[in-house]
């Protein structure tokens, strides 16, 4: 039987990592729109703006041509940052084959429409069966061979068994789930809880600062995406609880080094020529204000985080308002 061809989107330090995967089970090619990333892939076997030396499977193919890497899909995977997957998804829409099933690793919500990035797939993609696959998988240590684990949610649980064995690996454990909502709601939220994490880092507040944001974080994440029609189990699962523990305390997540980098007093300009990578939060952080207000959840924590970026409020001023709140019920109290 021919094996499926596996094309992902998007040549940053996710895709390529998970392509790198892909490519030891399938014929594997990554579309980047950057000459020099293709070029670096192709040749050296390395993606070294996103992934520095560390090298990555020979049999993995690049190419800058969309076209090209679309027609050829059996599977779509999605890793470009989740302001561009609308534009780049409308690109692919004309050279994918029907029914090719779509899997997004992106951990983002579209600004202005709020939706999560399994709904753009279907918006702009209609007919296509879509999932999501999120965990706490910092890119460089994957890649690296460390193991680790992630959930691959689809609510066709067989579709989602036969996709497993194309994106996991010995080291990278890919689990099943038919939860879509909460395991795509639970990668999204919790940048901008590592961001929350990362203030508290920044002030130099302590690890017991740390266990109490992560922990209310779980929480306030719990409450919207139960609202959102998430499952509760999946977020203390690997894309919840698992997820929150990697970005909260690693020191290579985005989020979390945005987070330090505010409260040392830098502005997000500033941040984003520092980091040069995408750190999903920044922009998810209003749209997770949003949801909150609309589903009547009360999220202290992402508030702060929103005040924080979007309305020039100083972190030393969201941690000591925190502070003065008082706190209710652990479990059924909505303060954070
Ligand atoms: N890096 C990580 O450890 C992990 C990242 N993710 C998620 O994966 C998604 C992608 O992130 P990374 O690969 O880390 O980002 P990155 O910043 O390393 O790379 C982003 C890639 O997307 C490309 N890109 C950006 N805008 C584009 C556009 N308009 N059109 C076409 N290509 C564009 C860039 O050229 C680059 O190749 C994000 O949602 C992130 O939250 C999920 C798990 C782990
Ligand atoms: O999603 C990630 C780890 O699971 C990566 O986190 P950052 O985007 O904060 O680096």
């Amino acid at each position: 039987m021919r094996r499926p061809h596996v094309t992902i989107l998007g040549g940053g330090s996710w895709g390529t990592a998970v392509a790198s995967i892909a490519a030891r089970n399938a014929p594997t090619t990554i579309w980047a729109r950057d000459e020099a990333t293709v070029e670096d892939i192709n040749t050296r076997h390395i993606n070294s703006r996103y992934l520095g030396d560390l090298p990555i499977n020979p049999a993995l193919r690049a190419t800058t041509d969309l076209a090209q890497a679309v027609a050829q899909a059996d599977v779509l995977v999605l890793g470009v940052p989740s302001q561009a997957c609308r534009a780049v998804l409308g690109e692919a829409a004309d050279h994918l084959r029907p029914w090719v099933p779509v899997v997004s690793l992106v951990k983002g919500l579209e600004q202005g429409s709020q939706l999560r990035m399994t709904e753009v797939v279907s918006e702009v993609l209609p007919g296509h069966p879509v999932g999501v696959l999120n965990g706490p998988n910092i890119a460089r240590e994957i890649v690296q061979g460390y193991a680790a684990a992630a959930t691959l949610a689809m609510p066709d649980q067989q579709l989602a068994e036969s996709l497993q064995g194309i994106l996991r690996s010995t080291m990278f454990r890919v689990y099943t789930s038919t939860d879509v909502v909460g395991v795509e709601v639970a990668g999204a939220l919790k940048n901008i809880f590592a961001i929350a994490t990362g203030f508290g880092d920044g002030l130099e507040a302590g690890d017991n600062t740390r266990a109490m944001v992560i922990t209310r974080s779980l929480r306030e994440l719990t409450r919207l995406g139960v609202a959102m029609g998430g499952h509760e189990q999946t977020f203390s699962g690997l894309a919840g609880m698992g997820d929150l523990i990697a970005t909260c305390t690693s020191p290579h997540s985005r989020n979390r080094r945005v987070g330090i980098m505010l409260a040392q007093g830098k502005n997000l300009d500033e941040i984003a020529a520092e980091l040069k990578q995408v750190a999903e939060g920044v922009k998810s952080s209003s749209v997770v204000v949003e949801l909150a207000r609309e589903h009547g959840v009360e999220m202290r924590i992402a508030r702060e985080v929103d005040a924080v970026i979007n309305h020039g409020q100083a972190v030393v001023k969201a941690y000591r308002g925190l502070l003065r709140e008082a706190p209710e019920h652990e479990f059924h109290g909505e303060s954070w």
